[in-house]
């Protein structure tokens, strides 16, 4: 059997894309790490499959049915798996890159008004993902912001009044260091460190150890705030630097929930003066996190498709 797929990355969070809009392909967790293998394979951080919503709600998962109800016009679903096959709930570079495919395959057009024709009304694609519903628009600049929903810090207000509710080993470390869990629909866990080159010297070749053990596992970001600037809308921002072990794959060169994790960390630790418009500085370019007034969270950022292929399974 041969498989069309399209190779694509939100900076450098790299993808394979297959589109099965009949969902026909059995997208098991071998094939997965197949199609992810950087030397026996094409090489990617994970895998987007792109069916329509309607069958993972026949293949009896609720989430399907849930999104339809929520909105009906959330026709397509992205599929994510990690390079290991495991299937993750979301992730924030891949929507992007999933709407970019999409438009490429003629499934929505975002118009040169910004209005996409199908699946959406007003512009804006919505999509269905095992995290909930996501909501897409394109800029003027090409870049693809994505209404993440709704976040929340699970240690609730204790872990919010301290800061944090894990300890965090990375390789090479003394001792734990005090990280704050922050869920995206996806489990994070941040913890920031006094400056740029103790970031540049980590040593993520091996995943960091996370106490409590988070029950389905946990995506470690390691951040430094940079200060506060201007937005060249004109608002306060913040700025920050990341670095990222994914769970499921390792050190990736970005994650965009990891950046919305690491910047409401942040904004939580800076307290009220805290602004809500945060540039998170990753090894594979530059992302913008938005606190939203509803208490969803916006990633904004490019997306690329870079070369289609076939391949024999
Ligand atoms: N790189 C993604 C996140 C992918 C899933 C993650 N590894 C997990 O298991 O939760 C992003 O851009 O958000």
């Amino acid at each position: 059997m041969k498989i069309e797929f399209t190779k694509g990355h939100g900076t450098h969070n790299d993808f394979v894309l297959v589109a099965d809009p009949k969902d026909e392909l059995e997208l098991d967790a071998a094939t997965v790490r197949r199609l992810t293998d950087r030397r026996g394979g094409i090489g990617a951080d994970g895998v987007i499959r792109l069916t329509s919503t309607a069958s993972v709600a026949a293949a009896g998962e609720t989430i399907g049915d849930e999104i339809l109800a929520e909105e009906p016009s959330a026709i397509w679903f992205m599929d994510y798996r990690n390079a290991d096959g495991s299937v993750a709930e979301m992730c924030g570079n891949g929507v992007r890159v999933f709407a970019a495919f999409a438009e490429k395959l003629g499934l929505v057009s975002f118009g040169t008004g910004g209005r996409a024709a199908t699946s959406s009304s007003n512009g804006v694609l919505a999509l269905g993902t095992r995290g909930g519903v996501k909501r897409v628009r394109k800029e003027p600049n090409g870049w693809y912001a994505v209404d993440m929903g709704p976040w929340t810090l699970p240690g609730g207000d204790a872990a919010r009044e301290a800061g944090y509710d894990a300890g965090v080993a990375v390789r090479g470390w003394d001792a734990p260091r005090p990280g704050l869990s922050v869920d995206l629909g996806n489990p994070h866990t941040v913890v920031a460190l006094a400056g740029a080159s103790e970031l540049e010297g980590l040593d993520l070749t091996v995943a960091p150890e996370v106490a409590p053990t988070p029950p389905h596992g946990t995506n470690v970001e390691l951040v430094v705030p940079l200060g506060d600037e201007t937005a060249p809308t004109g608002e306060p921002a913040g700025r920050i630097r990341m670095r990222v072990h994914e769970r499921g794959v390792g050190e990736t060169q970005s994650c965009g929930t990891g950046a919305c994790a690491a910047a409401l960390a942040v904004r939580a630790w800076q307290g009220e003066t805290a602004p809500d418009t945060w540039f998170v500085e990753i090894p594979g370019g530059e992302v913008r996190v938005r606190a939203l007034p509803n208490g969803n969270v916006e990633l904004a950022g490019p997306a690329e498709l870079v070369y289609t292929g076939q391949l024999a399974l």
